[in-house]
């Protein structure tokens, strides 16, 4: 059994994390911190794992933590800088979701999340952790770092595109929408229901901290430099990343459709739906599928793709679970195949 701890398991990442854990065969939870409920037990604070996991939160042990095989952290941003070394050091194996380790250029972190990086040297070792761009280099990983919510959607939406260099680079636009469980369990008052039910809006237009991680992994693939608009709103929905991307074609002959089928053919996670579909958020919601819709308006240049995921499942917690898988030499799907809930 692989041992696991949970850094910041009360958030809502963290409890996507409870809840898939808990059905894993090859799983045995041995600390789940928390350093507000400490000594409740998790299926008080959620109900809704009573009679699933008989384990109390408690708060985050250095010791403890260092007696796992892996620790996730689901924690805000700077958390992991100082607690993953040591447990490093120990052998531990790291998934972070937040996103201490996603961006190599320490000066360009710091910038967009307003504080000193904590762990300079981790962020150069750790492995981005998009398995349909790397899963070899994951499965090798001591530590990886989980892709935002946004960026997951937006990277598997334009992959193909950009590998094949069929479409200009330096003019590509995704215009996303949240639920408004991306903001997190502790979200300030703009989540609350009064304010974001029945009501949309921009947020971060052209100024999203997602921006610059989904233009450095972009960039790996491809060879024109990439330039991206991207404007995330906050959509009243519970969970549901919805990415709509546009990118204008440099070549004219070409049947894009097939071009995705092929790219994803052997991934279990990223359907492509026939052509011309418009995949719903509710076709994801707690699975950890990405759908994708391919569409070319009035067969012209310009292509709109469509890409769905739950931002808590593939956004998050699930990818965080596919990718222990891989570090453990498991089968990818294990514990996290559930088809989506629907209605
Ligand atoms: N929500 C989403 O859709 C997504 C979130 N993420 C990222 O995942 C991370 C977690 O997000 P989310 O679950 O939404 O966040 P939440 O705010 O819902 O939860 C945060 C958790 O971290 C714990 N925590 C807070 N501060 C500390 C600390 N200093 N030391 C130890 N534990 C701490 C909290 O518990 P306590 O304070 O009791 O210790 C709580 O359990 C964030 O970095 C977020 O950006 C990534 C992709 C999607
Ligand atoms: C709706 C909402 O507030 N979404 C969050 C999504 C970001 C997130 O979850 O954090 P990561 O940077 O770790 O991916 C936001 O825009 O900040």
């Amino acid at each position: 059994m692989i041992k696991v701890g949970i850094v910041g398991a009360t958030g809502y990442t963290g409890v996507e994390l409870l809840r898939l854990l808990a059905m894993h065969p090859e799983v045995e939870l041995k600390t789940v911190t928390s350093r507000g409920e400490a000594g409740k037990p998790v299926s008080e604070l959620f109900p809704s794992l009573r009679g699933h996991l008989d384990i109390c939160f408690s708060v985050p042990d250095a010791k403890t933590l260092a007696a796992c095989d892996v620790v996730f952290f689901a924690t805000p941003h700077g958390v992991a800088h100082g607690l993953a070394r040591p447990l490093m050091d120990a052998g531990v194996k790291i998934i972070d979701l937040s996103a201490d380790f996603r961006i190599k250029d320490i000066a360009l972190w710091e910038k967009w999340y307003g504080q000193t990086h904590g762990a300079p040297e981790l962020a150069e070792q750790a492995v981005y952790g998009l398995p349909e761009t790397n899963r070899e280099q994951i499965a090798a990983a001591q530590l990886v770092a989980c892709p935002g919510c946004y960026p997951t959607a937006v990277q598997l939406g334009l992959l193909p595109l950009l590998e094949h260099e069929l479409v200009d680079a330096s003019s590509l636009i995704a215009d996303c929408k949240s639920g408004v469980s991306g903001g997190g369990r502790g979200a300030k008052v703009g989540s609350l229901m009064c304010e974001s039910a029945d009501s949309m809006k921009a947020y971060a237009v052209g100024a999203h901290r997602h921006s610059p991680e989904i233009v450095q992994q972009l960039s790996l693939t491809s060879i024109q430099p990439v330039k991206l608009t991207f404007v995330p709103h906050l959509s009243p929905m519970i969970r549901g990343i919805h990415a709509t991307l546009y990118a204008r074609l440099n070549v004219e002959d070409v049947d894009i459709q097939s071009l995705y089928e092929q790219r994803y053919i052997n991934e279990p996670f990223v359907d492509v739906m026939p052509f011309g579909s418009t995949p719903e958020t509710r076709s994801v919601r707690g699975s950890n599928y990405c759908r994708i819709g391919i569409h070319r308006p009035e067969g012209g240049d310009l292509l709109v793709i469509c890409s769905v995921i739950d931002n808590l499942t593939k956004g998050s917690s699930g990818q965080a679970i596919q990718i222990m898988n891989l570090m453990f030499g498991l089968p990818e799907q294990t514990a996290i195949n559930q088809p989506a809930l629907l209605p």
